[in-house]
């Protein structure tokens, strides 16, 4: 569930790692995770909080994840079969949730390892995700004169895969095997090639790869809900087979404070956080270019934002002296989208996972920060 301003879609976000160790007895004999062994997770929950829950305006994500810790701790270098038969990453991600003394619980996830995770959203589908590698060469041929992305240049380039799937019941390993098995083909015609020697490839945006990673599984996995490429590690598209989405980090330094916050709350001095701003825009595909928007063109036209908040006291600033990354991307999304319209969400994060998600659709994958 999501708090609403008006148009705007507001959630809370906050993470949490623990240590533990768990078997999983339903995988078939042999399998690895059949055995005793050991994960650092991590477990991040998103919610929409009201108004008047916290114990001021602006405490919400902390009042969140201080929720989460808690949840955690029951967890944290233990043996997670004493708490829960199946210790699955969708079953621990609705073991946590269903014990988050939290209003609004929109969606909780799960990662066992930075590579593979399970999200539980508000309808209790699960989606599973799993993150591949590739090495590869590109360049983009329609580009103007001088565009560095002309020259032909390589990334170290990453996919997610995520299938939405209800895995009750069955084994979770069969799920994250079978997204193995159906990467491993396209891995092999990717990985250590030039991209645009592809056929369907001649333009290879994260866009395109996108939406050609999607035709070639999508028949294969019919449950396949979204697929993602990072093409760097602050920017990349998701194709949802109908919609395309990119997302740019940024990166600011600041100083803040917290309004509201009571003179026993650490958050009403003067503080400050390396703080991940993500911005997200969705725009029908320019028929030559094969992009939305140009990431190079969003950090343009998002530089004097950006300055504007970067090594600077952002409390100081009149719209943003409530200091509460809410209020921060909130503004964000109001200032940003004046410049460009395509602009459909911002994320805040002052720590790792913790923050706000402003937009006007908050649906869709929620990307490892
Ligand atoms: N919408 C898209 N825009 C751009 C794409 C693309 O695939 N879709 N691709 C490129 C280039 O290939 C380029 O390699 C990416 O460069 P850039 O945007 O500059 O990203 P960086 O991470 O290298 O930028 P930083 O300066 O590190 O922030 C261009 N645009």
């Amino acid at each position: 569930m999501t708090a609403t301003t008006s148009t705007l879609e507001i959630l809370h976000a906050a993470r949490a790692r623990f240590e533990a160790a768990r078997q999983i007895d339903m995988l078939p004999d042999g399998h690895r995770c059949r055995g005793m062994h050991g994960h650092g997770f991590a477990a991040t929950a998103y919610a929409g909080i009201p108004v008047d829950w916290a114990p001021y305006p602006g405490g919400e994500v902390n009042a969140l994840q201080q929720q989460l810790d808690r949840c955690a701790s029951m967890l944290s270098y233990g043996v997670l079969n004493q708490q829960l038969a199946q210790p699955t990453d969708e079953n621990l991600a609705r073991w946590i949730r269903d014990r988050l003394e939290v209003p609004g619980i929109d969606r909780v996830a799960v990662q066992s390892t930075p590579h593979q995770g399970v999200e539980i959203d508000g309808r209790d589908h699960a989606h599973i995700w799993r993150r591949y590698r590739f090495q590869a060469a590109h360049r983009l041929p329609h580009v103007p004169p001088g565009h560095k992305c002309g020259r032909l240049h390589g990334h170290g380039f990453e996919v997610i895969l995520h299938a939405s799937q209800n895995l009750a019941g069955t084994a979770e390993r069969i799920d994250y095997d079978h997204l193995d098995s159906l990467w491993a083909p396209i891995a092999a015609q990717v990985n250590y090639h030039y991209l645009n020697e592809i056929p369907g490839l001649e333009n290879p945006t994260s866009e395109m790869l996108s939406s050609w990673l999607w035709a070639q599984l999508k028949p294969q996995l019919p449950t396949l809900s979204w697929v993602t490429v990072y093409e760097t590690a602050s920017c990349g598209a998701t194709f949802d087979g109908t919609d395309y989405r990119i997302w740019k980090d940024f990166t600011i330094d600041s100083a803040v404070r917290h309004r509201h916050a009571p003179a026993n709350e650490p958050r009403s001095a003067i503080h400050g956080h390396t703080y991940t701003l993500r911005l997200h825009l969705s725009a029908p595909i320019h028929q030559v270019m094969g992009w939305t928007v140009d990431f190079g063109d969003v950090k343009a036209v998002f530089d004097p934002i950006f300055k504007s908040l970067d090594h600077h006291p952002l409390h100081e600033q009149p719209e943003l002296a409530d200091g509460d990354t809410t209020t921060i991307a909130r503004w964000l999304h109001a200032t940003t989208r004046r410049q460009l319209p395509q602009l459909a969400r911002v994320d805040v994060f002052e720590s790792e996972g913790g923050g706000s998600l402003v937009g006007g659709h908050l649906n869709g994958p929620v990307l490892p920060v």
